[in-house]
């Protein structure tokens, strides 16, 4: 009885509200960038859900037809996306300051980021400034990440463990994405921590980051608040998770400010760690240091930014390694000439012009997100020609630019070699030209390059030098399609043969 109430209730609301919107919708008087026609109230939500491909998919098809710059009204937001170079400049660098904010966020994600309180989702202003000076500064500045290089090399002998034990149970067949995933989330929680923690431990700590993606994966009523009644289970259930990911992180959160306050105590704790920095972190416009809720919340951030993006690269590193065992000769023969028989270190990375190629060229053509945090203007602004008013939300479609033919040639092709002497070159950071966006660019670029770029090339160096990569089944090709899982990944997760190396 309930739910029939429900739904009559909420037949004649859209109805009445479907007549006011129509007639009164404020996007109607602004000169928006085209874009495919939708339904009032619902826009073009039907359209993409009807459509059964991921979103990037359905969004890449439209550029054809509509150009580079596009708009989707998705239920009550209206989404502005762009896929070209000369507007993301204006955008993220020539209006920079305008264009560097972040939209509102549902009661959800409002819960899990402590209302914004997070570098990525803050407003632009002095929160986000103080998060992210204390990120940059104080976590992840050249020194600080030096200081973590032991960390690093014990995960990498376990990854080389962790492959070989799987490889010798499975007649010599490997899962890749898991494996770099659970390498990297080692490092970043060791990096947050800075606790000794054991593997049962970090896979429970694992899952339940995992499962706070799942919680803020988007939902119908995010984009249909009127709908919001009939999703109270998700909210409650939303709550749950959010109560588990405070009462699972608290107690670590404790141990390590004990074993500050009383040097010696825990012998195996890190000289210094992430968590380090938010206890007593000053926040411009705020009397308080940072809440417990609050510390759980930032250190999240630091766990999930770094985790799927930088294995996500690593997965795509082998596929392609698996397709043209050349590449992967030449990186193998690089690291030998370089490094001899030891193990590669991350000073050697320096000095591998191939191997600095190939992951530049992977971070091009397989950018590990497809579109960048949603950007939000501070005040109405003009894109393009087109009106930008405040509210919306506007999305870089990433692999636009990578893969542009009017900046790159052959495009399509997976060709290190387009890095090295006399061949075409790119500014990662975008600061000399933008050519490529992986990481974003402009104020909101992400804070992780540095360490990301360091990860990938540090693992996919050391699985190169210890294994020999192949397809599984032997001789099948590798299939490069992709789907959508927070990152874009391989559709089909890749399976590798792995052979050790004499
Ligand atoms: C290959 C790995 C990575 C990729 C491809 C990647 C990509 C990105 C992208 C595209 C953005 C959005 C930029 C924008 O809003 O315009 C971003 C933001 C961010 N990333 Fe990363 N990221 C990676 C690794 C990391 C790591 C290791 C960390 C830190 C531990 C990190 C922390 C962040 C944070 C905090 C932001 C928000 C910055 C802000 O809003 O000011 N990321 N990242």
């Amino acid at each position: 009885m309930d739910f029939f109430y429900t739904i009559f209730i909420l037949t004649t609301i859209t109805f009445t509200f479907t007549i006011i919107f129509t007639l009164t919708r404020p996007t109607r008087r602004f000169n928006l960038p085209p874009g495919p026609p939708g339904w009032p109230i619902v826009g073009n939500l039907l359209q993409v859900a009807g459509s059964g491909k991921p979103f990037f998919q359905y969004v890449r098809e439209l550029f054809p037809k509509y150009g580079p710059i596009i708009t989707l009204k998705m239920g009550t937001r209206t989404m502005i996306i762009i896929s070209q170079a000369d507007m993301v400049h204006e955008a993220l660098i020539e209006k920079g300051q305008v264009f560097a904010t972040r939209p509102a966020e549902n009661p959800t994600r409002a819960v899990f980021s402590c209302n914004k309180f997070t570098v990525n989702a803050a407003l632009y202003g002095p929160v986000w400034r103080s998060l992210r000076r204390n990120m940059v500064q104080n976590a992840l500045s050249a020194t600080k990440l030096r200081m973590f290089s032991e960390v690093r090399a014990t995960a990498m002998d376990k990854l080389v463990d962790r492959l070989k034990t799987e490889a010798e149970a499975n007649g010599g067949a490997v899962w890749v994405l898991k494996t770099a995933r659970f390498a990297v989330f080692c490092i970043l929680l060791s990096m947050c921590f800075g606790l000794e923690m054991d593997e049962k431990t970090i896979e429970q700590i694992d899952d339940m980051m995992k499962m706070v993606l799942l919680t803020l994966d988007p939902r119908l009523d995010d984009y249909l608040p009127l709908l919001r009644p009939l999703c109270s289970k998700k909210r409650k259930r939303a709550m749950e998770v959010r109560e588990q990911q405070i009462a699972m992180l608290v107690p670590f959160i404790e141990r390590r400010r004990v074993a500050i306050s009383r040097p010696g105590s825990d012998p195996r704790a890190a000289e210094f760690s992430y968590l380090d920095t938010l206890f007593d972190l000053t926040v411009d416009g705020r009397s308080d240091p940072p809440s417990y809720p609050e510390i759980v919340t930032l250190c999240s951030e630091f766990l999930n930014g770094g985790t799927d993006t930088t294995a996500t690269a690593v997965e795509w590193a082998v596929a392609r390694f698996i397709e043209s065992p050349t590449i992967q000769s030449r990186v193998y023969e690089e690291i030998k000439s370089v490094v001899g028989e030891r193990k590669i270190d991350e000073k050697d990375i320096e000095n591998m012009p191939y191997l600095n190629a190939v992951v530049k060229e992977l971070l091009r053509k397989h950018p590990p997100t497809y579109f960048s945090l949603t950007h939000s203007v501070r005040e109405p602004a003009k894109l393009a020609g087109y009106d930008i008013p405040k509210g919306v939300n506007v999305e870089i479609y990433i692999p636009g630019i990578g893969e542009d033919p009017k900046l790159w040639t052959n495009p399509d092709r997976f060709d290190p070699d387009r890095f090295l002497t006399g061949g075409e070159s790119a500014d990662i950071t975008g600061v000399t030209g933008l050519k490529m966006i992986p990481f974003g660019v402009g104020r909101r670029i992400c804070p992780g390059l540095g360490m990301a770029t360091l990860h990938v090339s540090l693992m996919i160096g050391r699985m190169v030098q210890e294994f020999e990569w192949r397809s599984w089944p032997e001789n099948s090709k590798v299939d490069f399609s992709e789907k959508s899982e927070f990152t874009v990944v391989m559709k089909n997760t890749l399976r590798a043969m792995i052979t050790p190396r004499v």
